[in-house]
């Protein structure tokens, strides 16, 4: 397996109640040192309840969040926090609603430039050629280029926040709930354009989503985020028919039908840990069913072997 995207020790923490003077109050440890390689070619799923450190790692993977940890290396080489042009060539962003992170004001053509012009440096007569082909990738016709963003519905407007994703020439993609604001026979198209793309143009995925069935349909291996923690990492088919760590059994359970959205699964407790007062030993041990004394004293390590890790003192048999 050829490694695309390496993260290490990857950790965020935010200061909460920050004082004019002195010290802040507290910290949120949004993410904790999260490990994860990501294969040439392979979509890895990240799923987990709201406020589990999703969007935080998706925002320092894409640059916009320097990280308080921990490294990003891409083919072998650390990405370089101080340089966004360096890491927009690598990795994009697509967002869950493409339209409000595009300026209103903006027609999609200088949408479409902006890009081409700042990390290519192409000229006029490249990028309308460029802007050309990619249009014609994602399935879009050329008269929406003189348009504005709101000018469109949610499934075209997410067909362009790919094709801005695309001018950039990265090759890695994190899709952040790219389909979760779509009706679901839109989600489907856009869940189909995303296949193409990934084969035709040799892209790596990291896909964000609550929604497990969109998370089982196209990842090859998922990883299950829990409290800002990597809880369970495996091949897609394990994690959803054989989990091995009971919180992913619970969210499994809890979320059985196609296009359903992750609940809080049921379990002794069903909110998550404060995050200014973290709990000692295992974030899931109020909720689960099989937590013992030590699941209190001590922080389980994901561990296993390379195609199943899991991070829990009483895993399941799988
Ligand atoms: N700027 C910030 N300052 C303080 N705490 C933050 C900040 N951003 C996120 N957090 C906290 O970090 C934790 C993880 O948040 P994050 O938004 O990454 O979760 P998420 O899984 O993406 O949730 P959602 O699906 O609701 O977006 C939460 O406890 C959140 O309150």
């Amino acid at each position: 397996m050829s490694a695309v995207l390496k993260l290490d020790g990857l950790a965020k923490s935010f200061p909460v109640g920050k004082r004019l003077l002195g010290a802040p109050r507290g910290l949120v440890h949004a993410v904790q040192p999260v490990d994860l390689v990501v294969a040439q070619g392979e979509t890895l799923g990240i799923v987990g309840e709201s406020g589990c450190g999703k969007s935080t790692l998706a925002r320092m993977l894409v640059g916009l969040l320097p990280p308080s940890e921990g490294t990003i290396e891409i083919n072998g080489a650390p990405l370089d926090n101080a340089d966004p042009a360096e890491f927009g060539k690598k990795i994009q962003y697509v967002f869950q609603d493409p339209i409000s992170s595009l300026n209103p004001r903006k027609t999609i053509r200088q949408v479409m430039e902006a890009p081409l012009k700042r990390l290519h440096g192409l000229d006029r007569a490249q990028r309308e050629k460029r802007i050309s082909e990619i249009f014609a990738s994602v399935n879009l016709r050329e008269e929406f280029l003189d348009r504005y963003p709101h000018e469109f519905s949610g499934g075209q407007a997410q067909r362009i926040g790919i094709a801005r994703a695309l001018a950039a020439e990265a090759k890695i993609l994190i899709l952040d709930e790219p389909v979760s604001a779509l009706d679901v026979s839109v989600q489907a198209q856009v869940l189909n354009l995303l296949a193409d793309l990934k084969a035709k143009l040799g892209l790596t995925y990291l896909f964000i989503s609550h929604d497990l069935a969109v998370v089982e349909a196209v990842s090859d291996r998922v990883a299950v985020l829990y409290f800002g923690s990597v809880v369970e990492v495996g091949r897609a088919e394990d994690i959803f028919r054989a989990p091995r760590h009971p919180y992913t059994q619970l969210l499994a359970r809890s979320a059985p039908v196609v296009g359903r959205a992750l609940s809080a699964p049921e379990g002794k407790e069903t909110e998550l840990p404060d995050p200014l007062n973290p709990p000692a030993g295992c974030a899931f041990k109020a909720r689960c069913p099989r937590a013992t004394e030590e699941c209190g004293q001590r922080v389980p390590k994901l561990e296993g072997d390379a195609a199943h890790r899991v991070a829990c003192f009483h895993p399941l048999e799988g």
